[in-house]
């Protein structure tokens, strides 16, 4: 057992994803919502492609007044404009040649079909390939793929698109103790993490493999973990599974590993809470994440780690945490680094939140995400720490 720091680990993880990166494939942009760039977008033409009107008004040529002589409306040609002339242009429409002024509709005075009024400063209408160049990188391979990202595909004129698929995740929930109906009591759990995870896997970019969202609880045996974990392989590039981390009396999934001959990529981390989580590859450019079963160490352990190897898998690049001010102090973990729940304040601070341990969920659910309090330090209000966001929340 080779305990990584929380940082290393989740390069190492990554790493991993790279090396066993999905394949692209095209997709019409409207059905790649969350799926990731694998080819730059390049401008196919220059945007915009003709010389458009930004305002409803009148277009003009020379000094004024001006003879109206007619209009454009957006998706009409217009022909040349002469001298002492005025059209009237919608926005959107393209301008006529010659013109030297637009007049916005409010700034302008029309009797008897002649217009006066004066421009303003500044052109009213954008130039032939002011938003972007034919040919030029309008965002690099391994973007994410946003309804802006789709809009922006489309209003340049990409029918199809070069993507690589959101992983495919299965969910696999471990425990006896485990009840998945009504309150819990006499010693029975009500199981969160088999309703939780696939939401959040979603949010974090993955999709469901159908029936695995979740399957579970699975009976506390090696063959029937064993036979779980196969199952879900044959259609998940990740496989999460809840629990059994550790090496009690019914944990078996290190055992079920290597039955499988999985290798570790990560075998515990120095973080608390979530301590044992790990990732294995499998044979066939599969991964086996296993979250460890206290439900709040469980979310860390997919916000650390499944989010980096989402991330390898389709070719995105591990961004750089953002810095937050934290708005009260934070105790470290000795030489863990310690994930602490923390909320967005209305002040722009970061404070912590109240219900934090790991067996819990009230504080999870008040919280953006955690603080990053490194390994060997405690933290005081007013510093900037890092901040790893709860899949779901974009920094
Ligand atoms: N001797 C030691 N014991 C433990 C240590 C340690 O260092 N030494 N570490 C603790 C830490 S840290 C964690 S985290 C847990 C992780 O253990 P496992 O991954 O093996 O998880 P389980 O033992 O199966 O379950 C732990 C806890 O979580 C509850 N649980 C499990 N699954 C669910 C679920 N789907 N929904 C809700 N709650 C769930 C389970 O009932 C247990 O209460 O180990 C500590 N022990
Ligand atoms: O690390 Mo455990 O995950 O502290 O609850």
């Amino acid at each position: 057992m080779n305990t990584l720091s929380w940082h290393a680990a989740r390069e190492a993880v990554h790493q991993a994803g790279i090396a066993a990166i999905l394949p692209p494939r095209r997709q019409k942009p409207s059905e790649t919502d969350g799926m990731t760039l694998a080819a730059p977008l390049t401008a196919l033409i220059d945007l915009p492609a003709f010389p458009t009107s930004s305002v409803d008004g009148y277009a003009v040529r020379g000094a004024g007044p001006w003879t109206l002589t007619g209009r454009v409306l957006a998706g009409e040609l217009p022909p040349p404009l002469a001298a002492g002339c005025a059209v009237e242009v919608a926005t959107g429409a393209m301008v006529p040649d010659g013109l030297t002024a637009i007049i916005r509709l409010e700034d302008a005075k029309i009797e008897n079909d002649v217009v006066a009024g004066t421009p303003r400063p500044k052109p009213e209408w954008r130039e032939i390939g002011e938003e972007s160049k034919v040919g030029e990188e309008m965002l690099p391979a391994g973007s994410p793929v946003t309804p802006a990202v789709i809009g922006l595909a489309a209003a340049s004129g990409y029918d199809m698109l070069d993507v690589r698929s959101r992983p495919r995740t299965a969910v696999l929930v471990f425990g006896d103790e485990l009840t998945t109906e009504g309150v819990p009591g006499a010693g029975r759990i009500r199981d969160s993490l088999g309703p939780l995870l696939p939401s959040m896997l979603r949010h974090a970019g993955a999709t469901a493999v159908p029936g695995f969202s979740p399957r579970g609880p699975i009976e506390d045996t090696l063959e029937s973990h064993v036979a779980a974990v196969q199952a879900a392989l044959d259609d998940a590039d990740i496989v999460c599974t809840t629990g059994g981390t550790m090496r009690g009396p019914v944990d078996h999934l290190h055992a079920t590993l290597k039955e499988l001959g999985a290798e570790y990529v990560v075998n515990t981390v120095a973080v608390r809470p979530g301590f044992p989580m790990l990732v294995a590859a499998l044979p066939g450019e599969r991964f086996v994440v296993g979250l460890p079963g206290n439900p709040q160490s469980a979310v860390i352990a997919l916000a650390s780690l499944v989010v980096p190897l989402i991330a390898g898998l389709t070719g995105r690049p591990l961004r750089a945490l953002p810095q937050v001010v934290l708005g009260a102090d934070i105790a470290g973990r000795g030489p863990d680094t310690h994930l602490a729940l923390a909320r967005l304040a209305d002040d722009g601070t970061v404070m912590p939140v109240g219900h934090r341990g790991s067996a819990m969920l009230r504080g999870l659910a008040q919280a953006d995400g955690f603080a990053v309090i490194e390994a060997g330090t405690d933290a005081v209000a007013g510093q900037t720490v890092k901040f790893l966001p709860l899949p779901g929340m974009q920094p």
